[in-house]
């Protein structure tokens, strides 16, 4: 086991939502695992349980029965290795944009020299050079996303898991945050768990492609991407491949809705 274990393993993951007047099956029976430095993508229809697949990941949910393994070891609670970036981008408001950066460095005992450095570099590559000493209010929702993948990086977990990370945002946004994000994920090389509903954004960013089916979620198909990286995150979209590739995963998604 050790280091031969992938990242995350998930076996016969069951996860049911019991409220007083409904027990909802969410996901049933998934499998999966994701490598050491793999980049997975979940897609599928609304509801068909993506989030609470993530959401049992990040130790948040427990499951009615199955298994969740990091470096092949059951985990209890949330964990340390594991890094969220969810829709909400969750910054603290009362701290600059370059202080919410910092705190994860902080947090892992770099000096704030160094802190400040790691943190206004980050920035300068999710293109928020300057914008430093503002406070997330000031900013707009795009941008205040690239403050959350920054911070994300500044944390440099093991495994990544995001949940529609670029979401709710307009096209041209999506594409500069998730071509910056393409570039930051390029030279770090960690695993990410990556929920979207957008296909195109799951080709360009993915080694393989999960499609579940509508709830509860199984997993109905899996794409291995095999276009070359580093991949231009717009350009990409223009390859026969990729465009082969959006057929089919399309096809798979279309028949569940
Ligand atoms: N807290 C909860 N209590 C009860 N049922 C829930 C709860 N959260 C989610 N569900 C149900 O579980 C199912 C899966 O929800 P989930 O949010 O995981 O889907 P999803 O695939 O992420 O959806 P979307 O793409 O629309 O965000 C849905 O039917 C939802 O109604």
């Amino acid at each position: 086991m050790g280091n031969e274990a992938p990242k995350l393993t998930i076996n016969n993951l069951k996860i049911r939502y019991i409220t007083k007047e409904h027990s909802t099956l969410a996901i049933d029976n998934i499998s999966l695992t994701v490598q050491d430095g793999e980049f997975v993508s979940i897609v599928g229809p609304s509801g068909c349980g993506k989030s609470t697949l993530l959401k049992a990941v990040s130790g948040l949910l427990k499951a009615e029965s199955g298994e969740i393994l990091l470096d092949g070891r059951d985990v209890q609670g949330v964990p340390d290795s594991v890094g969220f970036v969810f829709q909400n981008d969750a910054l603290l408001p009362w701290k600059t944009v370059v202080d919410n950066v910092r705190l994860p460095l902080e947090v892992k005992g770099l000096n704030i020299k160094e802190q400040t450095a790691q943190a206004v570099s980050l920035l300068d590559s999710v293109g928020l050079k300057n914008f430093e000493q503002y406070y997330p209010q000031q900013l707009s929702g795009g941008m205040r996303k690239r403050v959350a993948l920054a911070r994300s990086f500044a944390y440099d977990p093991d495994l990544y898991l995001m949940d529609e990370p670029f979401g709710p945002l307009d096209a041209q946004t999506r594409v500069k945050i998730g071509s910056a994000f393409l570039k930051m994920w390029e030279k770090v090389g960690k695993s990410v768990l990556f929920v979207t509903h957008d296909i195109e954004e799951a080709i360009v960013l993915s080694d393989r492609v999960i499609v579940m089916s509508k709830r509860p979620g199984r997993i109905k198909a899996e794409f291995t991407i095999d276009i070359e990286r580093p991949r231009p995150y717009y350009d990409a979209r223009f390859d026969a491949r990729f465009k082969e590739l959006q057929k089919e995963i399309w096809d798979q998604i279309a028949t569940e809705e």
